[in-house]
């Protein structure tokens, strides 16, 4: 049964649920009273149940924000050499991918609060992503649709681990679209960081810019092959990382990196677009860093003596970079994290490695020096 209130316990109840911030001194003054009555006030009404305790209000959690695909992986390996036009024998492994996911993934391990924005179907493939998954990030904001399939990657690869073809069946993703985003709109706002992949569509990746750029929150675009690099905004200018490979470099600015000269110059034609903080990855070659601070390096990559498979190694390298970057790294360690764990991500069966964690990763590093 709970106890009665006099009246003057009640104006001081009702003054705690306007502010509930107001201090004893306060009350005292608003109600004419002394601030000791005010205390004794306060404790009968804490033991009357009326008020359950001073509280400390914490600051709002603030998540990484990934955005982007969250693909079901299938990889065949081919046993032999591979013959186009006939069927190979091969083993098959099924995985949770996606570009953002992974990221997620690789971020959620290292130990961070991360949560993801996706679109999937409502069948067994995304019941299989979201079990691996959920362990390490947050899957509330993955939106389900029916009537449309989870995202798929089928990827054939050969006996040393290589890349020969990959299908991508992406179309959920279309519905990531601004609308979608903007029903989420005061959780992005508080994110740490946003990351987004191409998978998005152009004009969601356009808004992700423009709401990062409104909100100061940094904001990391992951481009996820050469096609898709149509998806980048026209204009890049605040965008604070771009994590790119050779390739989609390639694509984008229509011209051929040959040698280590054309790798920086391309380079900085992405920062002369405006965006702070750029990679460009070059398989076994390593990467090539800069930003207009601390100029521009070639980081090699770790020689390698058996890979085991390749995919995630990209996602690897660019998760490192980010939770490098947030954690305040210089330029140089940031591409050292990447590297560190791309190179462990090749040795590995899975697309994001077991065994990452950061005291792990900070182990590697230290073994690098
Ligand atoms: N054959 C290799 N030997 C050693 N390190 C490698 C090799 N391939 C990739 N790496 C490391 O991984 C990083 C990223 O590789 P890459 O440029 O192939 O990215 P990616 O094309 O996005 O990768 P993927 O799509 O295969 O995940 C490189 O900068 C390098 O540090
Ligand atoms: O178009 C795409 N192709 C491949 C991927 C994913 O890349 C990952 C490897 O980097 C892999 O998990 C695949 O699902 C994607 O998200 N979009």
């Amino acid at each position: 049964m709970t106890e009665r209130m006099n009246e003057k316990e009640q104006l001081v109840l009702d003054l705690i649920r306007k502010n509930p911030y107001v201090s004893q001194q306060e009350l005292a003054e608003s109600l004419g009273l002394s601030r000791p009555s005010i205390a004794n006030m306060i404790s009968g009404l804490i033991k009357k149940g009326k008020i359950l305790g001073r509280a400390y209000i914490l600051t709002e959690s603030q998540p990484v924000i990934c955005i982007g695909g969250a693909n079901i992986d299938r990889k065949f390996h081919v046993k032999e050499k591979a013959q186009i036009g006939t069927s190979n024998p091969s083993y098959s492994s099924q995985n949770a991918g996606g570009v953002a996911r992974n990221i997620a993934e690789n971020l959620g391990r290292l130990g961070m609060e991360v949560a993801l924005i996706s679109t999937s179907g409502l069948d067994s493939d995304w019941s299989f992503i979201a079990e691996s998954s959920s362990l390490y990030m947050n899957l509330e904001t993955v939106t389900q649709f029916p009537e449309k399939s989870t995202g798929s990657y089928t990827a054939v690869l050969d006996s040393n681990g290589e890349l020969i073809i990959a299908l991508a069946d992406m179309e959920v993703y279309e519905a990531i679209t601004p609308d979608l985003l903007l029903k989420n709109d005061t959780f992005l706002s508080q994110a740490k960081c946003i990351m987004a992949d191409l998978n998005c569509p152009k004009e969601t990746i356009q808004f992700l810019c423009h709401f990062a750029k409104n909100h100061g929150i940094p904001i990391v675009l992951i481009p996820v092959s050469s096609p898709k690099m149509s998806h980048l905004p026209d204009n890049l200018e605040g965008v604070t990382w771009l994590i790119t490979n050779r390739d989609e470099s390639e694509a984008y600015f229509q011209t051929e990196i040959k040698d280590e000269e054309d790798w920086k110059s391309v380079l900085e034609k992405w920062l002369a677009l405006g965006i702070s903080n750029v990679v460009i990855t070059n398989g076994k070659q390593g990467s090539m860093i800069g930003n207009k601070e601390e100029g521009i390096f070639h980081v090699p990559a770790i020689e390698i003596s058996e890979i085991v498979d390749v995919t995630g190694a990209g996602d690897a390298f660019s998760s490192a970079v980010i939770y490098s970057w947030l954690e305040g790294k210089t330029l140089f360690e940031i591409a050292k994290a990447g590297t560190i764990n791309a190179s462990k991500t090749l040795q590995s069966p899975y697309t994001v490695r077991q065994d990452l964690s950061s005291t792990q990763l900070q182990k590697d590093m230290e073994e690098l020096l």
